[in-house]
């Protein structure tokens, strides 16, 4: 397969995504590559896409290439191309607060993503609004989006030895506003980690800012190790929203709500169903008026 590389979408810690053009079909992708040599998170990541084919809420990998640039040996994978960039973006195209009609919309989303990645005994680890991709779709005619969650760096995959979890306390998976206090505590990693960060991420659409505000690392640290607080529920939210957060907030971890317990809860099954009315054309039309650069790759 011949592509030409058209631009770097962005860096991330274990690769660098570029967006790409398969010169046979014309179709766009997203290529994520590192050197061959220090490809073994990238190779994880392309592991765990792989067992989610076809599921609308996590991204779509196509497949993996060792291609060669400039004499170096590479690891790519390719990867469904999501126009509208992450739910970061989209947060702040609606000026930093989502609508809670949206917003339970998205979460439904999210919440069916968890259930199939938990489902298979991962964990994702990593679950942040800059991890979740936004792709439009046609609904009824009308314009919609779509949620999916990607980027698998992090993630727990089913049998992994945790016998070492004290060696690895000090190590914490995750980004630090997003981690659950047991997963900071006791280096606990199970699913209810992925709906702690959930919580989370659903403050941040209805609130515009993260879920525990200005907290520096240290003072944000403390209330994690000590583990009786979780983030403040915003008042303005619906009932059955507050009821949700609950749910996801449970100190106990073993408490806490399940991916398909939380399903049920009004909050997202209720969740209203028309599209969510969006200028994707706008947004479209942006993200390929910057297409530079473009390189040829051939495997
Ligand atoms: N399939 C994709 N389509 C479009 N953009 C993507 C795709 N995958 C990743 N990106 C973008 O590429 C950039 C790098 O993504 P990547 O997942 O490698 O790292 P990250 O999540 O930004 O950082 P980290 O790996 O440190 O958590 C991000 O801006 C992300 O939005």
């Amino acid at each position: 397969m011949k592509w030409l590389r058209l631009k770097n979408l962005g860096q991330g810690s274990y690769g660098t995504v570029y967006l790409a053009i398969s010169t046979f079909t014309n179709e766009l992708f997203a290529v994520k590559n590192a050197n061959l040599e220090d490809s073994s998170t990238l190779q994880k990541e392309r592991r765990i896409f792989e067992r989610f084919p076809g599921t609308d809420e996590v991204v779509e990998c196509y497949g993996y290439c060792v291609s060669k640039e400039g004499g170096v040996l590479k690891y790519n994978i390719l990867l469904e191309y999501a126009p509208m960039g992450s739910l970061l973006n989209l947060m702040r195209d609606c000026g930093g607060r989502i609508l809670e009609s949206h917003v339970r919309k998205y979460t439904k989303m999210l919440l069916k993503g968890l259930s199939c990645i938990h489902s298979s005994g991962h964990v994702h680890c990593d679950l942040k609004p800059a991890n979740i991709l936004v792709f439009p779709r046609q609904v009824d005619g009308l314009s919609d989006i779509q949620l999916k969650i990607a980027d698998f760096g992090l993630a727990k995959e089913p049998g992994e030895d945790d016998s070492d979890k004290l060696f690895h306390m000090y190590q914490y998976r995750g980004t630090p506003c997003y981690m659950s206090p047991e997963s900071v505590q006791f280096a606990e990693i199970t699913p209810a980690l992925d709906i702690w960060s959930l919580g989370c991420i659903v403050i941040e659409m209805i609130t515009g800012r993260v879920a525990w505000g200005n907290l520096d690392s240290k003072e944000l640290f403390n209330k994690l190790v000590y583990g009786n607080e979780s983030p403040k529920i915003p008042e303005y939210m619906s009932e059955s929203g507050k009821d949700f957060l609950r749910r996801c907030f449970e100190l106990d971890h073993r408490e806490r709500w399940t991916a398909d317990t939380l399903l049920t809860r009004p909050f997202v099954d209720d969740a209203p169903l028309q599209p969510v009315e969006t200028n994707t054309e706008e947004l479209l039309s942006s993200c390929f008026a910057c297409v530079v650069n473009s390189v040829l790759c051939e495997n």
